[in-house]
């Protein structure tokens, strides 16, 4: 850090100068809930620059701004960008005062017995690493593994999760023994260090939150604009008008009753030139093209002759990552769920696509593991290009920039693979093996792109453009709603107790869950409904339409934006009893109920209430594989076995 330093290496020792003046003022410190800080400073106050503040002895509003280094009061018009009146001269310069603040808001809640001190654990199994701030991830980000020990269940959580604070507290404490060989110099600039890590850390972390969940929060702020406004409202993006679908009624009428009017999907400048064009699936405009690749998904790239040739990889996979919470919680070790979750799933796709992992030791790998990232970040960036006309060939957000970036990585990579591929092909055509047992979903990409049978041929442009889509739309969907079910269970220990008794019942405790035991286990089935119900992870999908149409007597034009909100539809008190509340029962249909006609809630489209995998022909194609991989990866993590078998890690051998 050698701004900070330098600003400290000034004649006549400022800092120390200004702990002096800082000690002889007799202001107090407030700290409002929020941790905001405001200086009660009596009633002969001054500001820390030494200028008078107006009032005296109420809570003063902020009259210091920072400017050129002082922090001067700003009189009647006081900006709203300003520092309050205890912050420093300079900034970072002196932070004695927001430490002794932290230690007396600590004091101050030990006093109070804060009743988040004494809240014991959900579950045993987990624990929530108190140093790491909560977010939007399900759960946090650190969670340690440990092996259930009924004492465990009583360790407490100090009252702030957040990073910051905790290094703070530590600061303090450095101040207050210990350290009295340290010169207040190096003090404060093993502070700032400190400080300016852990804000970077935490910075980073936001930027790292998928795309899957920043929709989430979309989805809650246009839910409160349905409410106020009615199940179908119209709202322009920028010069784009949209709908957004908030009751399964008004779902029920885009995605159905007009369907054919509303199948396309909206293009951006992102998803467009990521795709070659919209030549992959998920952005290619409705039409033969798209049938096309419909038809083949189904039939041979998703179906189920497919996932039952590479059950395998995703059984070996599954393995691997019971064996790594096991060996961690051996040893105590932290785990970050969301991480391993999203490594196995990224190794899942990766290995039945292109038999390469994702783990980051390997270059490639790791480099499919970065392009993902990079792809999923720039088609879920918000580009003021797709919503403003004129800032259409302006790239004020660089984004043009980095696409071409990606995009040239990804060729780079992709070329290499499938020309590894072909060889390997070929190769095998020389030995006279044509056998399907090793065939990833590249291979079958490669088979049908050479047919000349077909009607339609498939490009390089195409087969690398679905392979990006599949990356995309089939990794962190996966992870996400297995890190949310796992969350609800934590926060429900009865629902986990049955779900554990269930999985015991059918499989036992000598080996683990295979996608085979799926079938016997409807209590699992019904906790991974009822999760994609309250937290789907597509919550807000999108359509586009392709002619003007007519619905809830509204008139629509062609090329209007349709956003369909799940995650509303999911808690539509109208359908749902106690709507907010995890309950994996109503999704069970006992054989009374049956007598009496009612029927399983359908997951895939069919009950417009519950949509976490779309609707109609447009829905996901990746429904099937998707459910196997979050029921038998939930299994496998809450089933507590005898013995962790050892994973075979490579079933198929790498090309
Ligand atoms: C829990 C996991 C998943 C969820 C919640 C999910 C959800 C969705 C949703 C909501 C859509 C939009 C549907 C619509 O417009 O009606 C979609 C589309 C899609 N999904 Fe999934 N998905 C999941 C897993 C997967 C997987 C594993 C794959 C493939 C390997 C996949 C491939 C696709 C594709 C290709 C589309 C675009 C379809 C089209 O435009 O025709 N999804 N998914």
């Amino acid at each position: 850090m050698p701004e900070a330093r330098d600003r400290l290496v000034k004649p006549g020792n400022e800092a120390e100068e200004m702990f002096k003046r800082r000690r002889r003022s007799s202001g107090t410190i407030e700290i409002r809930s929020d941790e905001s800080l405001i200086v009660n400073t009596g009633t002969a106050s001054s500001g820390p620059s030494g200028v008078a503040a107006r009032g005296s002895g109420r809570r003063r509003r902020n009259l210091y701004r920072y400017s050129g280094g002082e922090n001067r009061e700003v009189g009647r018009r006081v900006s709203r960008r300003v520092l309050p009146s205890w912050c420093p001269r300079k900034p970072l310069q002196d932070i004695t005062t927001v430490v002794r603040a932290f230690e007396r808001k600590r004091a101050r809640l030990r006093e109070m017995g804060d009743e988040r001190l004494e809240s014991p654990l959900p579950y045993g199994q987990f624990v929530h690493d108190p140093s790491v701030s909560s977010s939007s991830a399900p759960l946090g980000h650190n969670f340690s593994l440990i092996t259930p020990q009924p004492t465990l269940l009583t360790k407490r959580n100090p009252p702030f999760l957040g990073k910051v604070p905790k290094i703070l507290r530590d600061i303090t404490d450095q101040e207050a023994g210990g350290s009295e060989f340290l010169t207040p110099e190096k003090k404060l600039l093993n502070s700032i260090d400190k400080v300016e890590k852990a804000v970077e850390e935490e910075i980073s972390r936001l930027k790292q939150t998928p795309a899957a969940k920043k929709a989430e929060r979309k989805a809650k702020a246009l839910h409160k604009l349905s409410i106020q406004y009615g199940p179908s409202i119209c709202i322009f993006l920028g010069s784009n008008p949209c709908v957004v679908a908030s009751s399964p009624e008004i779902a029920k009428e885009f995605l159905k009753t007009h369907e054919a009017s509303w199948s396309g999907r909206p293009q951006t400048e992102a998803s467009d030139y990521l795709t070659y064009g919209s030549q992959d699936f998920t952005f290619a405009p409705y039409g033969p093209y798209w049938k096309f690749m419909k038809k083949v998904c189904m039939s041979e790239l998703l179906g189920g002759r497919t996932l039952n040739l590479l059950r395998p990889v995703r059984h070996c996979e599954i393995n691997r990552i019971v064996n790594v919470l096991f060996q961690k919680a051996k040893t105590g070790e932290a785990v970050d769920i969301g991480c391993e979750l999203r490594r196995l799933t990224n190794n899942v796709i990766s290995r039945m696509i292109m038999r390469v992992r994702c783990s980051e030791d390997e270059d490639e790998a790791g480099e499919v593991k970065r392009l993902n990232k990079d792809v999923s970040d720039a088609l879920g960036k918000f580009n003021l290009s797709d919503h403003i006309w004129f800032c259409k060939n302006l790239d004020l957000q660089g984004m043009k920039k980095k696409l071409v970036k990606i995009r040239g990585r990804y060729d780079i990579m992709m070329e290499r693979i499938i020309e590894e591929h072909r060889d390997a092909r070929r190769r095998k055509i020389e030995n006279g093996d044509d056998g399907d047992a090793e065939k990833d979903l590249l291979d079958i990409l490669l088979d049908i792109s050479e047919d000349e049978s077909l009607e339609i041929r498939l490009s390089i442009e195409n087969i690398k453009a679905f392979i990006l889509d599949i990356f995309a739309v089939g990794t962190d969907t996966s992870a996400i709603t297995t890190e949310w079910a796992l969350a609800e269970l934590i926060n429900h220990p009865k629902i986990m107790e049955k779900a554990v008794q269930e999985i015991y019942s059918v499989v036992g405790k000598n080996r683990l869950v295979e996608e085979s035991d799926i079938v016997h286990l409807p209590y699992l089935q019904a906790i991974v409904k009822e999760t994609l119900r309250l937290h789907p992870t597509g919550p807000l999908f999108t359509r586009e339409s392709s002619e003007d149409c007519t619905i809830a007597n509204y008139r629509i034009p062609a090329k209007t934006r349709l956003f369909v909100n799940v995650w509303a539809l999911g808690r539509d008190p109208k359908y749902w009893d106690n709507a907010l509340e995890f309950k994996p029962e109503r999704f069970i249909v006992s054989t009374e109920d049956r007598g009496s006609g009612k029927t399983q809630l359908d997951i895939r489209g069919q009950h417009f209430q519950l949509l976490p995998f779309g609707s109609g022909q447009r829905g996901c194609p990746g429904v099937s594989l998707g459910l196997l991989v979050v029921q038998t990866t939930l299994a496998a993590m809450i089933h507590p076995l005898v013995c962790v078998p050892v994973a075979r890690l490579n079933p198929f051998p790498t090309t």
